[in-house]
C-alpha cells in the first residue's frame, strides 16, 4: 500500500489546521483552561482537533483515532465553546477544491463539539489508527515559541504516515539553530514548515502556506563525525524532561555546544533536517506515560530522515500498547550511526 492519499489528506488537514492557530494566536484572548492533570488547552487545540478530525472523518470513516483532547469540558462550558465556534467556522484553505477535500466547512457548533469527541479509541496493536496532537507544545504556543500540529497513522501497531505542521520554525533549515523561545517568533517572515513522510519513502519539508500544498523537498539528518561537536535538542519545560541529565549526557559524551531548546515535536523536526543532531527527553518522573500523539509522526519522520528512535534502553517506541507508550521511557533519537554511542551515555548517566 502507497499511503499517498492518506499522506496527502494528513498534509492538507495539517495545513488548514495551522491557518487557524495562527488566527488564534494573534487573538488577545485565547481561552486557555486548566485540565486534570493541571496542563493547558486553549481554542487553538479544541478548534484544530475539530478541524482535522473532520478531514479524517471523512476522508477515513472506517478508520480509528486517538486525539489529545474531548469535548465534555466544553459541553458545560456553553461560552468558550461559542468562542471556539465563532473562531473556527470560518477558517477554509483558499483553495476551494483543497478545502472540500477535507469536507469543510464545519456545518455547527454542535458538530464540531461531535468532532472533537471522534478521538477517544482506546487505540492497539490492530488496525488503522490515526493518532492526533492538535497542538504540540501548548505551553510554547502560550509564549510565542515553538509549537506543532502533530498527525500520525499507526497500522498494526506500525507507524505508517506523518505530517508535522510548525508554523513557528523557519523555512531556511540551517537558520532552527538560533530560534529559541520568544514572542518574536511567530511574526517573523520566512516561517512556517510543514513536514512529512511515509514509511520506506524518506523524509520531506515545505513551507507552510494558506492554499494548496508546496512544493517539497527531502531532508535528511546531517552526518556527525566528531561527536563531540554535535548539538542536541530538548524541551523548554523542566517538568517535561530532565534538562540536567541531558546536560550530563551530553558532558560524557564531550559535547560542549550548548543545548538547543525547543517546545513539541518541533525537537524531531529539526534533527530530522540537520539543524541539531540528538534529541534527547530524558525522564522526570518515573511513572510518567509518554502519549503516542506526541510522538508517532515525529518518530517516523527522525526514521526516515536516517535516524534512530528509542527510549532510554534502546528500544523501539511501541505505538502498539494504547493511548501511552507503556512499555518505553524516555525518548533518544540520533543519526543511526552515533544511536549506540548516545544510549550508552544515557544508561552510564541513568545508572540504567
Ligand atoms: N511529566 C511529563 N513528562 C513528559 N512529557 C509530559 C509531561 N507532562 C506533559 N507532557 C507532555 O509534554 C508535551 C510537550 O512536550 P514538549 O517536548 O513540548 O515539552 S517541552 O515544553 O518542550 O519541555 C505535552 O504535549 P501537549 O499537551 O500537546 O503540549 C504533554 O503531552
Ligand atoms: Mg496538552
Ligand atoms: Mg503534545
Ligand atoms: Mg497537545
Amino acid at each position: 500500500m502507497s499511503y499517498q492519499e492518506e499522506r496527502f489528506i494528513a498534509e492538507l488537514a495539517v495545513q488548514r489546521a495551522t491557518l487557524f492557530t495562527q488566527k488564534v494566536f494573534f487573538e488577545k484572548a485565547k481561552g486557555t483552561v486548566s485540565k486534570d492533570d493541571k496542563s493547558p488547552v486553549t481554542i487553538g487545540d479544541f478548534g484544530a482537533q475539530a478541524l482535522i478530525l473532520q478531514a479524517i472523518r471523512k476522508n477515513f470513516p472506517g478508520d480509528e483515532i486517538v486525539a489529545e483532547e474531548e469535548a465534555s469540558s466544553l459541553r458545560e462550558n456553553k461560552e468558550l465553546s461559542a468562542e471556539i465556534w465563532e473562531q473556527v467556522k470560518d477558517i477554509k484553505l483558499q483553495d476551494v477544491e483543497g478545502d472540500s477535500l477535507l469536507g469543510g466547512p464545519i456545518p455547527s457548533e454542535q458538530a464540531m463539539l461531535d468532532l472533537i469527541d471522534q478521538g477517544k479509541s482506546a487505540g492497539g496493536p490492530k488496525g488503522r489508527i490515526w493518532a492526533l496532537d492538535p497542538i504540540d507544545g501548548t505551553k510554547g504556543f502560550l509564549r510565542g515559541g515553538q509549537y506543532a500540529v502533530c498527525l500520525a497513522l499507526i497500522e498494526d501497531g506500525d507507524v505508517k504516515v506523518g505530517a508535522i505542521g510548525c508554523p513557528n520554525l523557519p523555512v531556511d533549515d540551517s537558520a532552527t539553530l538560533s530560534v529559541g523561545i520568544g514572542a518574536h517568533q511567530a511574526e517573523s517572515s520566512g516561517n512556517g514548515v510543514l513536514f512529512s513522510t511515509v514509511k520506506g519513502t524518506g523524509a520531506f519539508s515545505r513551507p507552510l502556506t494558506n492554499g494548496s500544498l508546496a512544493a517539497s523537498k527531502p531532508i535528511s539528518m546531517r552526518p556527525v563525525p566528531d561527536i563531540t561537536h554535535a548539538v542536541f535538542c530538548e524541551g523548554v519545560e523542566a517538568a517535561h524532561s530532565s534538562q540536567s541529565d541531558n546536560a550530563a549526557v551530553a558532558e560524557r559524551l564531550g559535547i560542549t555546544n550548548p543545548s538547543v531548546r525547543l517546545d513539541s515535536q518541533a525537537k524531531y523536526c529539526s534533527i530530522a533536517r540537520g539543524a541539531g543532531d540528538i534529541y534527547l527527553r530524558l525522564p522526570v518522573k518515573k511513572n510518567y506515560q509518554e502519549k503516542i500523539w506526541d510522538h508517532a509522526a515525529g518518530d517516523l519522520l527522525v526514521r526516515e530522515a536516517g535516524g534512530q528512535v528509542t527510549d532510554i534502553y534502546g528500544h523501539r517506541l511501541d505505538f502498539s500498547k494504547g493511548r501511552t507508550l507503556a512499555t518505553n521511557t524516555g525518548v533518544v533519537a540520533a543519526p543511526k550511526a552515533i544511536q549506540d554511542q548516545v544510549i550508552d551515555a544515557v544508561k552510564f548517566v541513568l545508572k540504567l
